[in-house]
């Protein structure tokens, strides 16, 4: 049994991706920030206006550390889930980390209409979201196990190319 960790940009299709993924090999799903969600009773845009995002970071954090002790499980992180140096660990020592690593302008398509991520709630969100993967686009390989570029494969496209790429991962890992 193992346990899957999808990490990339916001609009990757982590969530979507992720509980795809989980429903066809039968095994369970977990959005960390869903989970987030339903233990505060809150959105993740009232924990940003209540605790700040260092608020958030800590659930955030605090969670992964909980959930990546398990197995049979698929988990979809936050796209901000690496910044974190100690989260970065955790995700290099537990579990298959897949990166989606999808075109920007794709990722600015798939969110543009979306008020659920307070980080693109700017003036300039396609900008924002340039400079979040300048960022962030190293530390997401950094983590990763499995790089699946996506962009253009719909979601089951997407867990087709992560099945794929887990059976290799396996076959090279066993080769060692
Ligand atoms: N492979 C895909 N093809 C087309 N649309 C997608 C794909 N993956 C996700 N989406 C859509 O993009 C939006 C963001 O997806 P989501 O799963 O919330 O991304 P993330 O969790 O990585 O931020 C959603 O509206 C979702 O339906
Ligand atoms: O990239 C980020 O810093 C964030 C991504 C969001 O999740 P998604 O990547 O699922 O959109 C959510 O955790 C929060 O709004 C912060
Ligand atoms: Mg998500």
């Amino acid at each position: 049994m193992v346990l899957v960790v999808l990490v990339g940009m916001m609009g990757a299709g982590k969530t979507t991706v992720g509980r795809e993924y989980a429903r066809r090999h039968q095994m369970r799903f977990v959005d960390c920030d869903h989970e987030i969600e339903a233990r505060t009773g809150v959105k993740v845009p009232t924990i940003f206006e209540i605790e700040g995002e260092a608020g958030f970071r800590r659930r955030e954090s605090q969670l992964l550390d909980e959930l990546t002790h398990e197995t049979g499980l698929v988990l979809a992180t936050g796209g901000g889930v690496v910044l974190d140096p100690a989260n970065r660990a955790v995700l290099t020592a537990r579990g298959i980390v897949v990166y989606l690593n999808v075109p920007t302008q794709v990722l600015w398509e798939r969110t543009r209409n979306d008020r659920n991520r307070p980080l693109l709630q700017v003036s300039n969100p396609r900008e924002r979201i340039e400079s979040l993967f300048r960022e962030r686009d190293p530390l997401y390989r950094a983590v990763a196990d499995i790089i699946v570029d996506g962009g253009r494969g719909n979601p089951g496209g997407m867990v087709r190319q992560i099945e794929k790429a887990i059976q290799n991962f396996h076959k090279k890992t066993c080769e060692h």
